[in-house]
């Protein structure tokens, strides 16, 4: 069973999850010499990945990579690298290596290859940090996704894949659930009391297709960090 820490303020969360996930990066650099961090994008991790920038540890020896990419220019408003470069690339952060989930190309296939070439370089994954949509999707694991059936299989040889769905604006890239599930520490972000209801429903729902974030839900080293909604 995973556990689920509630904290007073989003400023809060945003500095204990640093904490937390900083520790846990100094131990694998401690035990192998290099470490892997897979972040989310979107509209919740950026007061997250402006304290985790700050944490002293030994980021040239660690890899951060985002847990799916929106198909766009990296200097677009919509682009997951974007919000990296302007929070997480920053002060003692900015010595970490960053792979980037983006190419420019017409369709993410013509660049598929290459990228995850990049991506499994740098596996496992140590610390993957996730964010959800009320819809129930994680990385770019949407429910209704034209290829969630594959990401989501346990024996998916792919690492990454392009993604397409209706609620996901234009085309994505995502990391798989075996690639997400071999993490050794997980981490689900949430605010707000639609996402915090999310999780009861997620819950609730039997099959994983419809609520993707059940793929992290029954794991137990996962810990969902929940600000500015209660979960009962
Ligand atoms: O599109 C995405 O959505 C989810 C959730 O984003 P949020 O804006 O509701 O915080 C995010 O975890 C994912 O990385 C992103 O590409």
């Amino acid at each position: 069973m995973h556990t689920i820490v509630e904290y007073p303020s989003s400023q809060h969360q945003a500095e204990g999850l640093a904490d937390e996930v900083a520790a846990q990066l100094a131990q694998s650099l401690a035990d192998k010499g290099r470490a892997t961090l897979a972040v989310p994008g979107g509209t919740t991790p950026g007061a997250f990945l402006t304290a985790l920038s700050k944490a002293e540890i030994d980021w040239a020896h660690v890899s951060v990579l985002l847990t799916d990419e929106r198909f766009v220019a990296e200097q677009d408003a919509r682009s997951n690298m974007r919000l990296l470069r302007e929070t997480l690339a920053r002060n003692a952060a900015s010595a970490a290596t960053f792979v980037s989930l983006y190419a420019p190309a017409e369709f993410p296939e013509s660049v598929l290859g290459d990228i995850a070439q990049a991506v499994e370089a740098v596996l496992p994954i140590d610390v993957g940090v996730l964010g959800m949509g009320a819809d129930m999707h994680i990385a770019s694991l949407f429910p209704q996704g034209d290829r969630l059936s594959e990401a989501l299989a346990s024996d998916c040889a792919s690492v990454l894949l392009p993604m397409r769905a209706k609620g996901a604006i234009e085309p994505r890239l995502t990391l798989t659930a075996p690639v997400l599930g071999a993490a050794k520490h997980l981490h689900l972000l949430i605010r707000g009391a639609e996402k915090v209801e999310a999780i009861s429903r997620a819950t609730a729902e039997h099959s994983i297709e419809n609520a993707p974030v059940k793929l992290l839900l029954e794991r137990p080293n996962l810990t969902i960090h929940i600000a500015d909604g209660e979960l009962t």
